[in-house]
């Protein structure tokens, strides 16, 4: 695939341009070798798998899913796989992508991949969706593996279909591996505090952010779009340090209450299956509404190029941290800079979730087990370290944001490792 054009004026950016463009945009700082840099705009490889599945009818539905394998020069791939209708190869390549640049910026011994299948959970049963990630595995099963790439959960995947894509993975090679993925159950050799990671995560570096700029999370008023794994594990604990979650929602939209939501009925409610437009309290506004609400601190936590051009001069947070990947474009960043408002951008504020893989990983390769307090203490200290080597890097390159500081210290990283390698014979 061509890389895309970098160039945009108007905001009808893909992810993988916007990628780009943020790559291009800290090369300025990063100044890495020419011919190193044009190599990364590229990944390394793409599968693309067609999935027969018997549905519960007695009739066949074909899925399409990809796995893109972006850079490999720091380790093994590593990154999530996502089940939604949305799923491009294009915008898995930018998943990808992002993946290489936040495992680098982490300093996590992989590279980055993504893989995704065009799907409709909401429409499928346990059945059907256990019969197309077992397809899925199969199809990408020569190119994953323990040490060559490690796949995990992303949005509508989970710990239960991470144990389907490790048991069909394990009969094919004819013994049980556990580290073929990471984010599986407790039982089958998955890490106390992988579930809740990305969550955590964002919380602590939301408390972080909020050290530096020298405010009180105490009370301070959060807005978070999306309440599924990152999005509720996030409010959960933010609630927890004393900051007030004002909003949160799901795809239907979003529920609103500037006293702060009963975050325990609102979880209870939506494990029953419940949706937050039929949620009985609270004000109901719309996800853009959510977006542009006067809170201290908006965290999207659901899907990507929501806060753009169109709507940049109505986000009213004082402070951004992005939980989801990709959620603000190259333009609505111009703006964000030009206004002074601080972005944690995703690699840094989501990258909770693949330190603690790296957790399940190591373990999982010395077969032995850490407690939950060594999980957390082992994250808390990787996260606020990288969170100050981006401060730092800000104010050393003079960068204009925070994620070109970030991208900064990544793509020196991963060109390095070309460079030592000597990738280019
Ligand atoms: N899981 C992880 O460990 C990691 C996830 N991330 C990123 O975090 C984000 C969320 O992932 P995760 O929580 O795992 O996913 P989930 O599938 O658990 O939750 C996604 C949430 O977003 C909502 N949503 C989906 N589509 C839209 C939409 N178009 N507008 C508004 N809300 C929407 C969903 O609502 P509904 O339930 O109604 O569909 C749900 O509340 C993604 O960008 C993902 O890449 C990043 C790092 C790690
Ligand atoms: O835990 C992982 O390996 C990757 C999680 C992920 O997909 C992401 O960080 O976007």
């Amino acid at each position: 695939m061509p890389a895309a054009s970098i160039a945009s004026t108007m905001d009808e950016t893909t992810p993988l341009e916007n990628m780009l463009a943020q790559m291009e945009r800290a090369q300025e700082y990063a100044q890495v070798d020419p011919g190193i840099f044009e190599r990364l705009k590229y990944p390394e490889r793409t599968l693309k798998v067609t999935l027969p599945v018997r549905m519960d009818d007695g009739s066949v539905e074909v899925f399409t899913g990809y796995r893109c394998q972006f850079d490999s020069a720091r380790g093994p791939y590593k990154g999530g796989i996502r089940y939604h209708p949305s799923v491009t190869m294009e915008e898995v390549t930018a998943l990808a992508g992002w993946m290489t640049w936040k495992t680098a910026l982490v300093d996590l011994p992989y590279g980055g991949a993504k893989g995704g299948v065009i799907c409709e959970v909401k429409e499928m049963s346990t059945d059907e969706l256990r019969r197309m990630t077992r397809r899925y595995t199969e199809g990408i099963r020569r190119m994953i593996g323990p040490h060559m790439d490690v796949p995990a959960p992303d949005m509508n995947t989970n710990p239960e279909v991470m144990a389907w894509i490790m048991d069909t993975y394990s009969m094919y090679e004819g013994y049980s591996i556990p580290q073929v993925v990471t984010g599986k159950p407790l039982s089958l050799g998955g890490t106390p505090g992988r579930v809740e990671a990305t969550g955590r995560g964002v919380a602590m570096i939301t408390r972080k952010v909020f050290d530096y700029l020298e405010e009180d999370l105490h009370e301070a008023t959060i807005a978070i779009q999306g309440f599924g794994n990152v999005g509720n594990w996030a409010a959960r604990l933010l609630v927890e340090m004393g900051a007030n979650v004002v909003a949160v929602s799901d795809v239907t939209g979003a529920r609103y209450d500037p006293d702060g939501l009963d975050l325990g009925s609102l979880l209870a409610f939506s494990e029953g299956g419940g949706t937050m437009e039929g949620y009985p309290d609270a004000e109901f506004i719309s996800n853009e509404a959510l977006l542009e609400l006067d809170v201290d601190v908006l965290i999207p936590a659901a899907v990507a190029d929501v806060i753009t051009t169109d709507n940049v001069d109505d986000v009213r947070a004082s402070v951004i941290v992005e939980a989801a990947n990709g959620p603000t474009t190259t333009s609505a960043d111009d703006a964000l800079i030009e206004r002074d408002v601080p972005v944690v951008p995703d690699i840094l504020a989501n990258a909770g979730g693949v330190i603690v893989s790296y957790l399940e990983w190591v373990q999982n390769t010395q077969e032995y087990s850490w407690t939950l307090s060594q999980v957390n203490a082992d994250l808390e200290r990787r996260l606020t370290g990288s969170f100050d080597e981006v401060v730092d890097a800000y104010h050393r390159h003079e960068t204009p944001d925070l994620r070109t500081a970030a991208y900064t210290i990544a793509l020196r990283r991963v060109a390095t490792a070309h460079e030592l390698r000597g990738l280019f014979p």
